[in-house]
């Protein structure tokens, strides 16, 4: 039997997220579901879908490994597609701060935030970053995640920018999780390049972007567009270089402060928009109209004690909207997939068919891989997800619980609660 070669069958619910194929969904209340069905995995790749009967007229089970979903809901792996999950250190006291009402930004201003976090990334050594990464990796595999996005930005300097990229590498060797890597070494202003902050893009863009893509150590490249870090200029000369030099392109936008970041995203094709709390309406439509990404981060605001961005308001106007955990050491240290789907199904308006759609296929699109994962396709990897439970409506209502049962990756599986 070869490596790879599953059959998922009797799902009571089987529900392929396949009604865009390789595209993001704007119809993202659609989750095309099967009664029954069953899966065929071959090699890791999905091979065959469609109702359990007919399947296994096809298909001799003896010639796979089985797995046996009767009772059970089956959906694709989840991707979060926005996380900062490589990084050294802890804010537990600055949280302390927040709860006795000092804001994230006020924090930040005084020399604490991202820059701690910093100084504790240059400190830990690869092997230190190597053993967290993977105990946090783990931990978002128990939630059913089978892809992640990784971002640098705890560097701010060569060193540490490209030693947390190359931990994300060594990690993607040896866990089944793939990692999409992004480069935001545009994450804060360091301490030397207050009040110079064009230099400070200057240097990113000449000594530490160049050697990003020369190694290949990042697919995308990222920016926190905000008041009092990087402004849109300086964003949009960042990106566009970026993209000069191949790489595609993401942005932290709009996230504290209404600065006109889902605009640049649309001007300048950016895969994704991130955060969005006070995107205007002019950019949400921008968006729509680029088919940039809207990724949406809800345990973030509900850490920040924020309005949550206008998830609803997005998808009627057009927006591919992607849900993600953004989990980091500040602003949401969170690896966690059922309090998304909590306040995205309690604050945030989305029905749970939407949020399913905005962790699987448009999670993928908002990494640029919605050709290869995110639903339950024929030629898509085998990774998907079964949960504990018979439909997949129990995903909301067993609020902060993770319902997922066994994790499957490129046919392979990968965890089992059971055992
Ligand atoms: N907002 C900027 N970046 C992160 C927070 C990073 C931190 O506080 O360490 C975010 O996506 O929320």
């Amino acid at each position: 039997m070869k490596k790879g070669n599953l059959i998922i069958k009797n799902a009571n619910e089987l529900v392929t997220c396949s009604g865009f194929k390789a595209k993001a969904g704007v119809e993202m209340s659609d989750l095309h579901l099967i009664f029954n069905g069953a899966v065929v995995i071959e090699e890791g790749i999905i091979k065959a879908v469609g109702a359990t009967e007919e399947i296994l007229n096809n298909y001799d089970e003896n010639d796979y490994e089985v797995i046996d979903a009767s009772g059970k809901a089956v959906l694709p792996g989840f991707v979060d597609s926005h996380t900062h999950f490589v990084f050294g250190g802890n804010r537990a006291e600055e949280f302390s701060w927040r709860l006795r009402g000092d804001s994230y930004m006020e924090i930040m201003q005084r020399g604490g935030g991202i820059v701690n976090s910093v100084r504790a990334t240059a400190e830990a050594s690869k092997e230190e970053l190597f053993k967290i990464g993977l105990k946090r990796l783990n931990s978002m595999l128990s939630f059913g995640v089978t892809t992640v996005e990784g971002k640098s930005g705890y560097g701010l300097d060569y060193d540490t920018e490209i030693k947390q990229l190359e931990v994300m590498n060594e990690l993607e060797k040896v866990h089944p999780i793939e990692i999409a890597k992004t480069f935001l070494g545009a994450h804060a202003v360091p301490k030397e390049y207050k009040g110079r902050e064009d230099e400070f893009i200057d240097f990113i863009i000449e000594k530490v972007l160049p050697t990003v893509v020369e190694r290949d150590l990042a697919e995308f490249c990222d920016i926190f567009c905000e008041k009092n870090v990087f402004t849109v200029e300086q964003s949009r000369r960042l990106l566009n270089k970026a993209k000069e030099l191949g790489m595609k392109t993401k942005i932290h936008a709009d996230e504290i402060v209404q600065l006109g970041g889902a605009e640049l995203a649309a001007e300048i094709g950016a895969v994704s928009a991130d955060h969005l709390l006070q995107a205007s309406d002019k950019g949400i439509a921008d968006m729509a109209k680029a088919k940039v990404v809207a990724t949406l981060l809800p345990c973030t605001a509900f850490s920040l004690k924020e309005e949550f961005a206008r998830g609803r308001y997005m998808i009627d106007k057009g927006c591919a909207v992607a849900l993600a955990t953004d989990f980091n050491p500040g602003s949401c240290f969170t690896e966690s997939i059922p309090l998304v789907i909590a306040l995205a199904a309690l604050h945030m308006n989305m029905s749970i068919e939407e949020i399913i759609t905005a962790l699987t296929i448009n999670g993928a699109a908002a990494i640029d891989r919605a050709d290869k994962i995110g639903s339950i396709d024929i030629g898509k990897q085998g990774d998907i997800i079964i949960l504990e439970n018979p439909s997949y409506k129990f995903l909301p209502y067993h609020i902060g619980v993770s319902i997922v049962e066994k994790v499957i990756k490129k046919g392979q599986l990968v965890f089992d609660k059971e055992k």
